[in-house]
């Protein structure tokens, strides 16, 4: 039986989604696994950074009572190379030879470049030194941050810089917000795996590798992929069997009204219906629900649907996971070239644009069917077309969305 479905704004499906709450699971992995992770706990510096008083030049240690009246000559009392330590007195008259990066004698006020010695020929344990240095040449304890001290505070994403401060204290694990598990379930009768020899009628799975790849950029960890015969009982099995199993379960296809359409049906039953109708092109049928706490994204069949719903819709979860905000980013745009069609819906149109000085101007990219798949590969942006019977006029100002890894 057709039922009728109640079609809600963009807005209000995010809304939706956005108002349920996450449980944030966290969890202990080692430093070096974790960039791109986000940080769950604040790090605090274990001891100071440098913990020892530590030389920035390759030259002489002396004492600040000796800091004056050059040139002068003074006893080498020995060499310290970086990685090893001094605890000998310095007395009046003495300097040590000392290497970048090494331990600094704790008496020592000051490194003299070596380029401001001289040898004092004849004599191996003897150094002139020429002049003093307006600097210390010393990068005294805590630094870069004292014991106790936020050294990264939560919330933010890792790169390889911050795997270098948490390396540098001694911090060889930290606590990340889970990514989120994901399962993909393709249907249709009509889907070939890649590879196989195309037949008349079939078609190959291009959305399963594509909503595969999306979610990992965006970082959600697909770990089962399926793609199924619009067969009800199969369907169901294994959608209730992934549901168990991951925070987001996303179909693909079969969820408008055609005889195989079994998606929305399912939604209906589900324990909270989020929506089973947008008012968007491409990917009005887009469908969401909620069962046994794990999120069902139902995404269009259509490839230029399945691609918009998923930057609508999806990556703002995954991100919100993360504990991170969409990275997709809204900005006003205006339309540069012509786009003639009108429609019921508010359109999300598949284009480029260029940005001069903050203006962005977007640009209709090919052909913008929702089944049609041929710009998704140079597809940078969304750009809105408000629904209306006459079409929107070049130069005209409206939202645009820029797609990440763009
Ligand atoms: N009588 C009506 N028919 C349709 C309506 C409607 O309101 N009344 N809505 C149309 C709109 S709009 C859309 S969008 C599609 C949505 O269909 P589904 O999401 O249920 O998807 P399917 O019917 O399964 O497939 C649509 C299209 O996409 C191809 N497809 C499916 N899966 C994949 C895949 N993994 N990779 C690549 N391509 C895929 C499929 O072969 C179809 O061509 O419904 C309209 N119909
Ligand atoms: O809802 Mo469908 O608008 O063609 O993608």
């Amino acid at each position: 039986m057709l039922t009728r479905r109640t079609p809600i704004s963009v807005a209000q499906a995010q809304a939706k989604i956005a108002a349920v709450p996450l449980t944030a699971a966290t969890e202990v992995i080692p430093t070096a696994q974790a960039n791109h992770r986000v940080l769950a706990t604040a790090v605090l510096a274990p001891y100071d950074y440098p913990h020892f008083r530590r030389a920035g030049m390759d030259g002489y240690a002396i004492l600040a009572d000796d800091d004056h009246d050059f040139p002068k000559e003074f006893t080498v009392r020995g060499e310290i190379q970086a990685g090893a330590t001094w605890t000998a007195p310095l007395r009046p008259g003495d300097a040590v030879r000392i290497m970048t990066g090494a331990f600094v004698p704790d008496d020592a006020s000051k490194v003299i470049r070596i380029e401001k010695t001289r040898p004092v020929t004849g004599q191996e344990n003897k150094v002139q030194i020429l002049t003093s240095e307006s600097k210390t040449n010393i990068t005294e304890k805590g630094t870069d941050g004292k014991k106790g001290n936020v050294i990264l505070d939560k919330d933010q994403e890792l790169n390889p810089g911050g795997l270098a401060v948490l390396t540098a204290f001694g911090i060889d694990q930290v606590t990340v917000y889970q990514r989120p598990r994901i399962a993909i379930i393709a249907t249709g009768t009509e889907l070939l795996a890649a590879g196989a020899p195309i037949t008349p009628g079939k078609i190959y799975n291009s959305n399963g590798l594509m909503l595969q790849r999306l979610i990992e950029e965006n970082g959600g960890i697909v770990d089962f992929t399926a793609q199924l015969p619009d067969d009800k009982n199969r369907i169901k099995q294994v959608l209730n069997e992934q549901i168990a199993s991951h925070d987001i379960v996303i179909t693909d296809g079969g969820v408008s009204v055609g005889d195989f359409d079994y998606l929305g049906d399912t939604a209906r039953n589900a324990d909270q219906l989020l929506f089973n109708k947008i008012k968007q092109r491409p990917g009005s049928v887009t469908t969401a629900f909620i069962q046994d706490h794990t999120f069902v994204m139902a995404l269009s069949g259509n490839p230029g649907a399945c691609f918009t719903g998923f930057y609508l819709y999806v990556e703002p979860l995954i991100r919100r996971y993360q504990h991170q905000l969409s990275r997709v980013k809204k900005v006003r745009a205006t339309l540069a070239a012509p786009y003639n069609k009108t429609n019921g819906f508010d359109r999300y149109l598949r284009c480029t644009y260029q940005e001069n000085n903050g203006h962005y101007r977007v640009y209709p990219n090919g052909i913008n069917r929702s089944g049609s798949l041929a710009n998704l590969q140079t597809t940078t942006c969304l750009a809105l077309i408000p629904h209306s019977t006459t079409p929107m006029e070049v130069g005209t100002e409206t939202d645009a969305w820029l797609l990440p890894f763009k």
